[in-house]
């Protein structure tokens, strides 16, 4: 596997947000960290899915920025995306594997170390470890496990752990004290007044 960006940028595309905008903003400052992951709401055609995959990859490609597409591998795969990530509501990690290929990027969603393994065992090239704290993005979540939870997954596996839920600038030096690779961030971006100045201090508190 190539190797992997630390600062994962989950598209938003809850009503009213505009997540390209966000991506014009974010790829000229944090390109060398970035992956890009689409992810659509449930209610969300596949050919909705497919088009904004598209529109992200072609603003992706000058920066070689790579995109994963998020539940829906069928669109990874006709887009030409770098892979996919799935979690318990998906493809088992296996069968996404089988269905994406051994060089593909394949991203799994755990929160304790058994699943992990099991996830890293079946196929998963990293691990997508939370929530990690209270977020309103994703309705229905699990209670947060903390950097503590991140922790005992970043110990059970050897893959990168990207740590997801609720994560801000502020959060990055704990979570790279338990040996997290790196986190995956909706809101924080999505949500900024300035995304540009919240993409740099998230690449600075990532990379330094
Ligand atoms: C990096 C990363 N980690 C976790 C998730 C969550 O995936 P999943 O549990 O399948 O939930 P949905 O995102 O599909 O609602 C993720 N997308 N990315
Ligand atoms: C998709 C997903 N899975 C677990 S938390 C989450 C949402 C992350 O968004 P935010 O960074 O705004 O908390
Ligand atoms: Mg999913």
């Amino acid at each position: 596997m190539p190797s992997l960006g630390r600062l994962h940028l989950i598209t938003d595309t809850r009503p009213g947000r505009d997540p390209l905008a966000v991506l014009r903003a974010v790829l000229p400052v944090a390109h060398t960290e970035l992956v890009v992951q689409v992810r659509v709401e449930d209610t969300a055609t596949d050919r909705q899915a497919y088009e904004l995959t598209r529109q992200v990859l072609a603003l992706c490609a000058p920066y070689q920025v790579p995109c994963l597409v998020n539940d829906r591998l069928h669109v990874a795969l006709a887009t030409d995306a770098a892979g996919g990530h799935v979690g318990a509501d998906d493809l088992p990690v296996a069968a996404a594997r089988k269905v994406l290929g051994p060089a593909a990027v394949l991203g799994a969603t755990a929160r304790e170390p058994a699943s992990a393994l099991a996830a890293v065992t079946a196929g998963a090239s990293y691990l997508g470890v939370g929530p990690c704290r209270v977020t309103a993005t994703k309705d229905g979540l699990p209670p947060p496990i903390g950097v503590t939870g991140v922790r005992a997954v970043v110990e059970a596996v050897d893959v990168p752990v990207i740590a997801i839920g609720g994560v801000t600038a502020a959060d990055v030096p704990e979570l790279r004290a338990t040996g997290a690779y790196g986190v995956a961030v909706v809101g924080a971006l999505s949500g900024a007044t300035d995304p540009v100045r919240a993409a740099a201090e998230l690449v600075r508190a990532l990379t330094c």
